[in-house]
């Protein structure tokens, strides 16, 4: 399959698609004839950049290129996955989707980012039915790994797992609905959560703010890992889900809610939401708030990656897929054991990386080049593994935020007891740090120093003396406060 994708409508939702595809190493040809699209899209792009690579510990596919199509045609001519993101209209999704297959390869996914449409109703008046699906984001969609992927019966089922295959490939989780109902599964929830709120602001029980906080200070904390049933089978105490649709059933026909009923959006109900929306947030601009959302997503979203929980385990499993290739031991050049963007959370009042992480990355790299030569979670379970006896680090100049930093590793001493290993930092062309350390080989058991395995002895000797003939670092041995 071509790595080319279309994306047809480039507003917030089309451009973050560009964005999540680009930099996923796809070529993504863009088509919107509104003088604005490419703006959108830069802004995307830049917002991307600046957040996906920084869930990750190991490096993206070199980005794709990004293109602007002046027609439809050129746009979808080749693509594999052809993105539609237009206004919710059912005649402009149909006229659209008319235009693209006179155009299109029969054998491209035609997916659209429709909220609320079902596959049938979209593929009405269509050449080929049966090449439309429904693939729903949300919204910031190179962040948020959800995509609820939909067919009709006109639907081939190996079309639907080759969207699936594509989705993986790009970190996203497709969530494949059986049924066709409008507005899919996710959007029926939050519309019912949504009208719930309009009620609240138009009868003056709550502000827009408070109902953000009932939600963001309490059950928006428990969604992003547990969802709802899991949330609530824990409410039911040792009882479980059995015990709490017991005790809190009758609430659902008392009731507290007021249900299907909508209020009226008349102009005075916009004009509090509105301003009660201005006092609340009116303070930030829009792209302060996005810039807000995207920090926060990624701190969320790494700390549930670190527990494998939710959105975080979709992460872990994209993440080995991404991980650097091994090298040969043998080779004379010190090895990159380490390559990955500085995170926002690893940054600290100076506005630069914190001491604490460059030890972190070191850490991680010193442990990828272990794991290279077999020190792996079966060999650690059978016994064998390494401690830390001594750590020095030079800082020679600042990390920022968003820097793309390297690691190299030079194995000093190594396959016996002691493990000496000399490691480079870089940002471009500047060494920023450097970290030597010793560690000790351990048996678990007794946890006293003992030698490596055979292959990891063989290994990390074989490094060492590939590496013997390079330069000899400066700086290797060197103690705070030492003389010049
Ligand atoms: N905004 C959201 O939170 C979400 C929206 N969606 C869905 O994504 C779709 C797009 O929504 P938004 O991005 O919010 O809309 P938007 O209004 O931000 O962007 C729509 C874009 O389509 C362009 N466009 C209009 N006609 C076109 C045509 N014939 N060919 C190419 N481009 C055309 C417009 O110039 C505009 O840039 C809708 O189907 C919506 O339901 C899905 C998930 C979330
Ligand atoms: C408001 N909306 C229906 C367009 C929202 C979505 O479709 C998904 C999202 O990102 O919340």
């Amino acid at each position: 399959m071509t790595r080319k994708a279309a994306i047809l409508g480039a507003g917030v939702i089309g451009a973050g698609w560009a964005a999540r595809f680009a930099l996923m190493g796809w070529d993504v040809a863009v088509f919107d004839p509104s003088p604005t699209a490419k703006a959108t899209v830069e802004a995307a792009l830049d917002r991307a950049r600046a957040s996906l690579p920084a869930l990750y510990d190991s490096p993206l596919p070199p980005e794709g290129r990004v293109t602007h199509a002046a027609d439809l045609a050129g746009a979808v001519r080749d693509a594999a996955w052809i993105q539609e993101s237009v206004p919710e209209r059912l005649d402009l999704k149909h006229t659209l989707f008319q235009e693209v297959q006179a155009h299109c390869s029969p054998g491209a996914i035609l997916a659209s980012s429709t909220s609320g449409f079902t596959p049938t109703e979209l593929q009405a008046g269509a050449q080929r039915p049966g090449q439309i699906i429904v693939a729903h984001p949300f919204n910031p969609v190179y962040l948020l790994p959800l995509v609820e992927l939909v067919g009709s019966g006109e639907t081939p089922r190996d079309l639907l797992a080759k969207a699936e295959q594509v989705l993986d490939s790009l970190g996203m989780a497709p969530l494949t609905i059986e049924a066709e109902v409008p507005a899919h599964i996710a959007d029926r929830l939050l519309e019912a959560v949504w009208r719930e709120a309009l009620w609240l602001v138009k009868d003056g029980v709550a502000t827009t703010g408070q109902i953000d906080d009932a939600i963001r200070l309490g059950f928006g904390l428990r969604w992003a890992q547990m969802g709802l049933f899991e949330t609530y089978r824990i409410a039911g105490g040792d009882g479980g889900m059995a015990h709490f649709l017991r005790q809190f059933g009758p609430a659902l026909k008392w009731p507290w809610t007021r249900l299907m009923d909508v209020p009226e959006l008349d102009e005075a109900l916009v004009q509090k939401i509105a301003a009660q929306s201005d006092t609340q947030s009116g303070a930030h601009s829009i792209a302060e708030l996005e810039a807000m959302r995207d920090d926060n997503l990624v701190s969320i979203l790494r700390v549930l990656k670190d527990r494998n929980a939710g959105a975080g385990a979709v992460l872990r499993g994209h993440e080995a897929g991404l991980a650097l290739p091994a090298p040969d031991p043998d080779t004379p050049a010190m090895p990159v054991t380490l390559d990955r963007q500085v995170p926002v959370t690893w940054v600290d009042y100076n506005g630069h990386m914190n001491e604490a992480r460059f030890l972190q990355a070191f850490s991680n790299a010193c442990d990828q080049l272990l794991h290279w030569a077999g020190m792996t979670p079966e060999a650690i379970a059978a016994g064998h593994s390494v401690f830390t006896v001594e750590t020095h680090i030079r800082h020679l100049d600042e990390v920022q935020i968003g820097d793309r930093i390297r690691v190299k590793a030079r194995v000093i001493e190594g396959g016996g007891k002691k493990f000496h290993i000399w490691q480079e930092l870089w940002v471009g062309d500047r060494l920023c740090a450097t970290g030597e350390q010793m560690l000790l080989h351990v048996d678990l058991a007794t946890r006293r120093s003992a030698v490596p395995p055979d292959r990891i002895a063989n290994w990390l000797a074989r490094a060492k003396a590939a590496h013997a003939d390079l330069p000899w670092p400066e700086g290797v041995g060197r103690a705070v406060g030492q003389r010049a």
